[in-house]
């Protein structure tokens, strides 16, 4: 629709030139793009006997350093981590095929600050653009710029063979749920509240972000580093990820769906990948009452009516000061992330 549209900006000869370079330098230097080499697994090299990942036909298994399977049951308790960098960071396998075809990338940047340049005024516009046009080149750009103390900082993928994969900081502590399931784990109120904060920061920063919304917000999504500082992991890289998901029959896959939105499991396969960000706060809804509860997402709803164990998906979490209200049937009801924040008295 917007396709014969003459950029204002870049019908001058020398913005042209300017913007041609500068795509032309962005791309060659692909700053995200890791090497395999550049990769230290501990102990071992990057290959399928040491630590690191063997893939499976669909199915990617991972190993510790140690070689022993990280599976437990339907649920992986560990992620492979490796140095890069002198960083430690977290290992996920993605895409056996990543293809990165030279004059797409350009086109694709180009379309790209076409879309910023001409249609910043009409959000929505830019908006289809951002969709139309998004790639691994694209994405992994911007995830690489996305610095922020609730987010997990995203290192890099690294395209080569064997084992395709993006690189994520690692956060010691392991993931929230692993906490939360964790009975050695003390939570007072102020530490459930910090962490209920933590989260709420980073995903309106991610929202506010071009990435625009996480998609697959949950507790298993959110880790906590040294400091006990929860960071959002995970966010950008469905995409990349998507063909090293579980089958669709699996208890993990429809455990995934514990904290989709209504509105976008009605959507079914159409849903969008990014998810949406009144998809996401629904999500933070249902982790805030895993944090509430500590018995796991959907325990404890009284109404079976409301839980998807019952016949309508719908949740109501409130804790302290912050209240989330999500109905089954209304999405435009679900706060923002802003709204969640300051409900919860967390603007500072
Ligand atoms: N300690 C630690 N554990 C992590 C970290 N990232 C992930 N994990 C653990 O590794 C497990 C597997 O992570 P992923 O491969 O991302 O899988 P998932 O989050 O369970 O599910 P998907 O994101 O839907 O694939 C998580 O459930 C966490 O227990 C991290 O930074 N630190």
């Amino acid at each position: 629709m917007t396709e014969g549209w003459p950029p204002l900006t870049l019908q001058c000869p020398g913005v042209r030139v300017k913007v041609h370079y500068k795509l032309e330098a962005e791309i060659a230097s692909m700053t995200w793009r890791v090497c395999a080499c550049d990769i230290k697994f501990p102990n071992k090299s990057y290959n399928k006997t040491g630590g690191g990942m063997t893939r499976r036909g669909s199915q990617v298994t991972l190993y510790s350093e140690d070689g022993v399977s990280l599976f437990e049951g339907n649920r992986q308790v560990f992620v492979p981590t490796a140095l890069y960098k002198g960083a430690k960071v977290a290992v996920k396998a993605i895409a056996d095929k990543v293809e990165l075809n030279r004059t797409l990338l350009l086109e694709l940047k180009r379309e790209h600050a076409k879309a910023l340049t001409v249609l910043r005024p009409w959000l929505w516009l830019e908006q289809l653009f951002v969709q139309r046009f998004t790639s691994v080149t694209f994405r992994c750009g911007q995830l690489k710029d996305i610095h922020h103390d609730h987010l997990a900082r995203f290192y890099g993928a690294c395209l080569d063979p064997p084992m395709p994969c993006v690189l994520i900081e690692y956060c010691p502590k392991g993931s929230l749920q692993d906490i939360l399931e964790n009975d050695q784990f003390k939570l007072d109120s102020m530490f459930r509240y910090s962490l209920m904060h933590d989260i709420i920061k980073g995903m309106s920063y991610l929202h506010s972000s071009e990435v625009r919304s996480h998609g697959d917000l949950k507790s298993s999504n959110c880790v906590v580093d040294s400091r006990f500082v929860l960071k959002i992991t995970d966010f950008g890289i469905h995409r990349l990820r998507e063909v090293c998901r579980e089958e669709e029959d699996s208890h993990a896959y429809w455990r995934r769906k514990l904290w989709t939105a209504p509105e976008l499991l009605r959507m079914g396969q159409d849903a969008p990948l990014d998810g949406t960000q009144k998809g996401d706060v629904y999500s933070f809804a249902i982790i805030v009452h895993e944090i509430v509860t500590r018995e796991g997402p959907w325990s404890g709803i009284p109404d079976p009516d409301m839980s998807p164990y019952g016949k309508s998906p719908s949740a109501l979490a409130y804790t302290g000061t912050l209240s989330v209200r999500v109905t089954e049937r209304v999405p435009r009801h679900t706060p923002a992330a802003d709204d969640a924040k300051a409900r919860g008295g967390l603007n500072s």
